[in-house]
């Protein structure tokens, strides 16, 4: 068996193995990545995630708009052509495919191996029978969807989000089950394309890892377009290709009736075919053991990305990457701290949050204020039609020198994810609330209600001694 040795070696050209490897190599590193085949370098981002969920959200879009145009005296007749919308996601996804393939990378200095990764020793791998040796190992070999378990569940059409992109013919009755962010976004990109969509959810509300409020809002909103939701429930048993027993947490059942099922009950792990035992690594409760620099157990090998079991998206995954390609080069040590990061459910409107939440506060008994402003009188938000947003802040106490800081906050908008970056920036470059409340917004950009919102705090705190002073400076100064 030949043996090539590299400085390092990335397993899983993902978002997080990319990040890595091409940083590697451009810094002049003998780099190997790791792919199971050409087509899955992008990994899950590319192939079954990101990528192919927002193009379909943007078709569904369009077909949305298409049909509240009747509102207007527009009237469109039709369905849409599945193929259509499948073959738009393709479309797009090879557009990316052209920088995230096997030959670029090779063109950018990385070498490729294509095939499975599996651990023969601490600092060697085997894929196809050819040993490489590594100074140094990123293990970034993402998760997978999980299975639903239930009798019955072989006899249903099943889609999980690795076929449900290639899908050949719009069910007419889709049941999503789990309403996480992935059951969220796909069950409203396939009741806009036309499907009739109910979503079952084991607990009683929708995107737990958000806030309550606001994903209500997103509810509410959802059930306006005709989703069905069906809350502490489980499918306990499949009866027929078309028939679902569910059962609720209060011991009533239902039968349900649709054509096909879509499963987003959350992501599991799977390392057992690396062989870590071999390179030392140790995993514990299914996940491997990491230090607070991403090391496993074996101090030469790292962990990168989903398979991390922490914060699962691909921002996350380049995080991870600029950790180690941080720690790799300075004495000054990085550790994983989310506490700045931020994600977007990319349903229409999006629900965006980032920093510090509610709870995280109160556990680490950080003093904060809760600021909330609704879009009611916000002008974009009555000439767009959305006045029902919301957006939550939470503000540091400003201290003698009066800094308020925003230590996080969330906001259910149409483009939420795009109106809130300004405020991921000051959270990250811990900047007052200042720099929002005096920066001239052109007027009626979506972003002035980030203005607005510390504008209406700032109105809060003008306290009767505040007014006074303020009339006396008049007397004195206008
Ligand atoms: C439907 C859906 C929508 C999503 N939408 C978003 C979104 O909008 N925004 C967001 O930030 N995140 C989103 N995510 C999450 C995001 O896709 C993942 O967090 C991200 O892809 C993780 O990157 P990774 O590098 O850890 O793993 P991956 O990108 O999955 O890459 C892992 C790679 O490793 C390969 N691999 C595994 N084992 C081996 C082996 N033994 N040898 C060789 N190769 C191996 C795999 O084939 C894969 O190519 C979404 C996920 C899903 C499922
Ligand atoms: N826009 C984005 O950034 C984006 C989009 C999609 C996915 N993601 C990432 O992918 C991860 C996985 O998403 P997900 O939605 O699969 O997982 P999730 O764990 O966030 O949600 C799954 C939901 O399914 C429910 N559930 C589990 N088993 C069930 C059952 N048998 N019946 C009914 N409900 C059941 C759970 O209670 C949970 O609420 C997310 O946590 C996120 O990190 C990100």
């Amino acid at each position: 068996m030949t043996n090539k040795i590299y400085d390092i070696i990335v397993i899983g050209s993902g978002s997080g193995g990319l990040t890595v490897g091409l940083f590697m190599a451009k810094a002049g590193f003998k780099v190997l990545m790791v792919s199971k085949t050409d087509k899955d370098i992008g990994g899950d981002c590319l192939n079954d995630g990101c990528v192919p969920s927002k193009a379909l959200i943007h078709v569904s879009r369009i077909a949305h708009d298409a049909k509240i145009a009747a509102n207007f005296g527009l009237s469109v007749s039709g369905k849409v052509d599945i193929k259509k919308a499948v073959n738009y996601v393709y479309d797009r996804q090879e557009i990316i495919r052209e920088h995230e393939n096997a030959g670029w990378l090779q063109e950018q200095g990385v070498d490729v191996a294509l095939g499975n990764a599996i651990f023969i020793g601490k600092s060697e791998i085997e894929v196809n029978e050819i040993k490489y040796t590594g100074k140094k190992i990123v293990i970034a070999t993402g998760s997978r969807p999980k299975k639903l378990k239930v009798p019955g569940v072989e006899k249903v059409t099943y889609y999980d989000n690795e076929s449900i992109f290639h899908i050949n013919d719009l069910p007419e009755k889709l049941l999503v089950i789990g309403a996480g962010p992935i059951g969220i976004e796909i069950a409203q990109a396939m009741n806009r394309l036309g499907s009739k969509v109910t979503v079952i959810q084991h607990g009683n509300r929708i995107l737990a890892h958000d806030d309550e409020t606001l994903a209500d809002i997103l509810l509410e909103q959802m059930r306006k377009e005709g989703i069905e939701f069906i809350f502490n429930a489980d499918v306990d048993h499949f009866i027929s290709p078309g028939k679902a027993s569910v059962k609720f947490k209060d011991g009533k059942s239902e039968i349900l009736y649709f054509d096909a099922v879509f499963v987003g009950i959350g992501r599991e792990l799977d390392f057992g075919a690396l062989q870590l035992d071999k390179a030392g690594i140790a995993v514990e409760d299914n996940r491997i053991v990491k230090d607070k620099y991403l090391r496993t157990t074996n101090k030469n090998i790292f962990v990168c990305g989903d398979i991390a079991g922490d914060l699962m998206f691909s921002h996350a995954a380049e995080f991870h990457g600029r950790i180690l390609l941080n720690n790799f080069f300075s004495p000054l040590k990085k550790e994983l701290n989310n506490d700045h990061l931020s994600w977007v459910t990319f349903t229409d409107p999006e629900l965006a949050s980032f920093g510090l939440n509610e709870k995280q506060l109160n556990e680490r008994n950080i003093s904060y204020k809760k600021i909330e402003q609704n879009f009611k009188e916000d002008d974009r938000a009555v000439v767009d039609n959305y006045q029902y947003a919301k957006t939550i802040l939470f503000i540091s106490e400003g201290g003698i020198f009066n800094k308020e800081r925003i230590l996080g906050g969330t906001m259910l908008a149409p483009h939420a994810g795009e109106i809130i970056q300004e405020l991921i920036l000051a959270n990250t470059s811990k900047l007052s609330v200042n720099s929002i409340f005096n920066k001239i917004y052109p007027y009626p950009v979506a972003s002035r209600i980030n203005q607005q919102i510390i504008a209406k705090h700032k109105e809060g705190s003008l306290t009767n001694t505040i007014k006074k002073l303020l009339n006396t400076a008049y007397k004195i100064f206008s």
